[in-house]
């Protein structure tokens, strides 16, 4: 069986509506009206141990609903989820023990103790072995550059300190699995740099299996192999991001900068014309069409150029075209 399996996850949320003003609410006190939201529409994928998946969508596509559910936090209407073999919601005592959540976006360390004090809270709670919760804190205090910061509350720490200690706070009970959602929002470069490298080596050097939802695609450029990708509470896409890539696009990008007197040819034969600004012409070329080698050695030979590159393109440009593709939209 798979580390993690997910099997037509469904959830639908209830969500009371009233009318505008004070007779809407008059009105809401005495009949409630209620609409529902199906966040999760037959979601399945499993996950073996030791992968990194990223897993992403557009905003309200269903991510964090999934891992509140796969972190035992909320039942699911419809499916089935087994971790470990365990049902993470009837068996959430033991479920919690052998996961670590980080949600970017809230803490769960205490916001006026100590960063030091809340690490030892989370012993108690998890009832950690002190020789091993010595061992595995200092570890993680070095890793993760939280030496200065122990001794000072919560609420006093910069947000790329806080994550940090966050991440230390998820691991401190050495978990197999860790649901981290949006670990990197809103940190600056060092930090996600500082993050992003830890995720790496727990998952690389631990076998941590780790579910990293984001959407800053630089982290799955760094750290995903695999991703699956949700729109409307569905599963769109579960592939290794190159063939996602290359599913995306067929094509592929030509930027040439001609020489400053040389007048720049209105088509290029095998090759799209995407635009041109001054003396740079941006070409777009089927490579199983035009074979790129023969492309550059044409227009080299047919005009004073000074430079051509090749252009892939970036992961956010190919999700953004994966999910005009299949009208995934913000929800
Ligand atoms: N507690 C809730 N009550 C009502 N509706 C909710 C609740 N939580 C989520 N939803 C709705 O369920 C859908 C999925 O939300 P979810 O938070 O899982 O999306 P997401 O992919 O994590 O989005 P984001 O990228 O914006 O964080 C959205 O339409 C959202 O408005």
């Amino acid at each position: 069986m798979p580390h993690i399996l997910v099997d037509h996850l469904r959830k639908t949320y209830r969500i009371s509506e009233r009318d505008p003003g004070v007779m809407g609410a008059l009105r809401g006190l005495v009949q409630r009206r209620h609409r529902t939201v199906e966040a999760l529409s037959g979601v399945s994928f499993s996950l073996e141990r030791g992968e990194l998946l990223g897993f992403i969508g557009p905003n309200g596509a269903g991510k964090s609903t999934t891992i509140k559910i796969l972190s035992g936090i909320l039942r699911p209407d419809g499916g089935r989820v087994k971790i470990d073999g365990r049902d993470p919601f009837a068996d959430r005592e033991r479920h919690v023990a052998r996961i670590g959540v980080v949600f970017g976006q809230r803490t769960q360390l205490w916001w006026d103790l100590p960063v030091g004090d809340g690490f030892d809270l989370l012993r108690d709670i998890y009832r950690v072995d002190p020789v091993r919760y010595r061992r595995t804190r200092d570890e993680l205090v070095a890793l993760l550059h939280l030496e200065r910061v122990l001794d000072q509350p919560v609420r006093q720490l910069s947000l790329g300190q806080r994550m940090r200690a966050e991440i230390a706070a998820a691991l401190l009970h050495e978990p197999d699995i860790l649901f981290l959602d949006e670990p990197t929002i809103g940190l600056d470069a060092p930090s996600k740099l500082a993050v992003r490298d830890f995720v790496r080596r727990a998952n690389r050097e631990r076998g941590t299996t780790v579910l990293l939802t984001t959407h800053d695609m630089h982290d799955i450029e760094a750290l995903a192999r695999r991703v699956i990708v949700i729109g409307h509470g569905r599963v769109l896409a579960d592939s290794p991001v190159e063939a996602l890539r290359a599913q995306v696009m067929a094509e592929r990008r030509l930027v040439v900068d001609f020489a400053q007197d040389a007048e720049l040819p209105v088509e290029v034969a095998g090759a799209r014309v995407h635009s041109r600004d001054g003396q740079t012409l941006v070409l777009d070329f089927d490579p199983a069409q035009t074979a790129a080698p023969a492309l550059i050695a044409r227009i080299a030979a047919a005009h004073a150029v000074e430079d051509i590159r090749l252009e892939g393109l970036a992961i956010e440009a190919v999700i953004a075209r994966f999910y005009a593709m299949h009208g995934a939209a913000e929800a």
